[in-house]
């Protein structure tokens, strides 16, 4: 067997297409949605993932607003940067990239947001809305890359309901909130959330039948792991260095054995990823479609 790809460019794309229509509606109405982005430091993947999100935006036609600090920024100076954001009225959501450098707090930076221009749904109000709202819609944004996945999957028609999700990492910004989302009414999955003190971690694999890899670790999920058929989405990655090239290269949290048992897989890159970014821009055109019908 192979399985069958999650293409997370494939999909990420007709997610914008989609987009970009509601756009156009909403500039026929006055409405010009902007993202805005808040990097500190020099991070290189960091400063790839920004770029990556003002290209979106110049693709689907959303305006956006870039802010950039250098590593030596104060704590101060971040939630001077915010604080401006906050105010900026061209700016409908925006984000602040994570990782921060090391030094600044950043659950207290991500507080400082205004809940409604939280463009990742990761300031507490919104995740507290994830929290209370087990069923019903969800008007709140909710975290990208736990969107991106729930809507590869429905896109791909793999079954969630009653299925069992094995989550491997507990970060903000996957893991944690991916549980919550699965367990809504509606989606109806059961999650097992695994960490790196998960006693087997393996035999927590072995039982699901939708699996989530999100800690970057190269390889981490072998093929003996999986249920045959199961889906597997590999979310973390790691820059190698390739032995044979020398080279940089990326490599994901599932071992490349697995696409011989698993009944689909995401690819990394390639998967998931594109799919983070797409939310990102879904996430910014619901708030402004709110903001219009307010
Ligand atoms: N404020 C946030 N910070 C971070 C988030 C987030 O959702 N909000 N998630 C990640 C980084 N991230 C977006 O910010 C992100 C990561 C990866 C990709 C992506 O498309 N990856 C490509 C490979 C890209 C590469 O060459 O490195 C892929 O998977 O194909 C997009 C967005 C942590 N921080």
């Amino acid at each position: 067997m192979t399985a069958i790809t999650l293409d997370g460019v494939a999909t990420a794309s007709a997610v914008k297409s989609e987009l970009a229509a509601r756009i156009q509606l909403l500039k026929a109405h006055g409405v010009v949605p902007g993202l805005g982005t808040l990097l500190v430091g020099d991070d290189p993947a960091s400063r790839s993932y920004v770029a990556g999100k003002h290209r979106d935006c110049a693709e689907v036609g959303i305006e956006s607003i870039r802010v950039d600090l250098p590593a030596s920024a104060t704590t101060a100076d971040v939630r001077a940067a915010i604080k401006d954001l906050n105010a900026a009225s061209g700016v409908t959501g925006y984000i602040v990239q994570l990782p921060l450098p090391a030094g600044h707090d950043e659950n207290a930076m991500l507080e400082l947001i205004d809940p409604d221009k939280d463009a990742d749904g990761l300031h507490p109000t919104n995740l507290g809305r994830l929290v209370l709202g087990i069923e019903g819609e969800l008007h709140s944004p909710l975290p990208c890359t736990p969107a991106g996945i729930v809507e590869m999957l429905r896109r791909y028609d793999v079954p969630i309901r009653g299925q069992h999700v094995t989550v491997i990492g507990r970060g903000l910004t996957v893991g944690r909130p991916l549980g919550l989302l699965f367990t809504r009414k509606g989606l109806d999955a059961t999650v097992t959330l695994t960490h790196s003190r998960t006693q087997d971690l393996a035999a927590e694999v072995r039982r699901a039948d939708i699996v989530v890899a999100a800690v970057g670790v190269p390889h981490l999920v072998k093929a003996d792991w999986i249920k045959p058929g199961a889906a597997v989405l590999d979310v973390g990655i790691t820059r190698v260095q390739d032995d044979d090239t020398g080279k940089g290269r990326l490599t994901g949290d599932v071992d490349p054995g697995v696409a011989g048992v698993a009944g689909h897989l995401s690819p990394n890159p390639g998967g998931v990823g594109p799919m983070t970014r797409a939310m990102l821009l879904a996430n910014v055109v619901k708030a402004a479609e709110q903001r219009l019908h307010r």
